[in-house]
């Protein structure tokens, strides 16, 4: 299932092979925070990383994923919207171009340099991530913007590691790390039912957009910017970039806001 983001492959012709492409609850979506409904019932959400355990890093030829040991309860994020907690499985991140935009979700037009995806999947509901990943309530990722300025302290501990994942289908060990470093202070959220933002695009996503964005430097984001799409041995050589689709029709959903 050869998709990209390229001209030919990229989200505009994704619907071809993925016709949920063109469903009712796509993502991402354009977030404009006046029409946000207020909801007093969404309590806070609670994110346990403390006993997570990070296994490695990889380039999957989309962007660069750390997954996690997923066969237990040892880090989940619960409350908000969600009805039970989800397990995390692993995050990866979207970018644009050099000194150009590259988050999925946008803030009444507004786009950021990156978005982070913390990817979980409801196990108290499902025996599987494949089970979660096509259920209506299977899945909540939590989606973080990252804006330029300072370096982020933590965020070295993945840049330094993505020259050993430059092509695609490489994968090194990455244990030991903990994504709670990477949540802003606030965890005020706007949340909405969507889908998976790369094929297959399953509608199984309760979405979780942090209102505060994280602080990482230009360097730091550079460095993404040396990930390849293509593989070791491919002859073409093409830089990691623009690996964001941009928002879907909300197609009459409600996007509610915490307080
Ligand atoms: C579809 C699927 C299954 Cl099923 C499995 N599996 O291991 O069983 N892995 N994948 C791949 C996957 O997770 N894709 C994914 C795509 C977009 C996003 S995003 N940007 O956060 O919406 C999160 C994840
Ligand atoms: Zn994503």
């Amino acid at each position: 299932n050869q998709w990209g983001y390229g001209k030919e492959d990229g989200p505009s012709a994704w619907h071809r092979s993925y016709p949920v492409a063109k469903g009712s609850r796509q993502s991402p979506i354009d977030i404009i925070p006046e029409q946000a409904f207020h909801d007093n019932s969404l309590g806070p959400i609670i994110a346990n990383y403390d006993h997570c355990t990070s296994i490695n890093i990889s380039n999957n030829g989309h962007s660069v994923v750390v997954e996690f040991v997923d066969s237990d309860n040892r880090s989940v994020i619960q409350g908000g919207p969600l009805d039970n907690p989800y397990r995390l499985k692993q995050f990866h991140f979207h970018w644009g171009g050099k000194g150009c935009d590259g988050s999925e979700h946008t803030v009444a037009g507004y786009s950021y340099a990156s978005e982070l995806h913390l990817v979980h999947w409801n196990a108290v509901k499902y025996k599987t991530f494949a089970e979660a990943a096509t259920a209506p309530d299977g899945l909540a990722v939590l989606g973080i913007f990252l804006k330029t300025g300072d370096d982020h302290r933590w965020l070295h501990t993945i840049t330094d590691a993505l020259y050993m994942v430059k092509y695609k289908g490489s994968v090194t060990d990455f244990r030991g790390f903990n994504p709670k470093c990477l949540l802003p202070s606030s965890l005020h959220y706007w949340t909405y039912l969507g889908s998976l933002t790369t094929p297959p695009l399953h509608e199984s996503v309760v979405w979780i957009v942090l209102k505060q964005p994280i602080v990482v430097s230009d360097k730091q984001m550079g460095k993404f910017r040396t990930l390849l799409f293509t593989g070791e041995e491919e002859e073409e050589r093409i830089r990691m970039e623009n690996n964001f689709r941009p928002p879907q029709p909300l197609q009459g959903r409600k996007v509610r806001s915490s307080n």
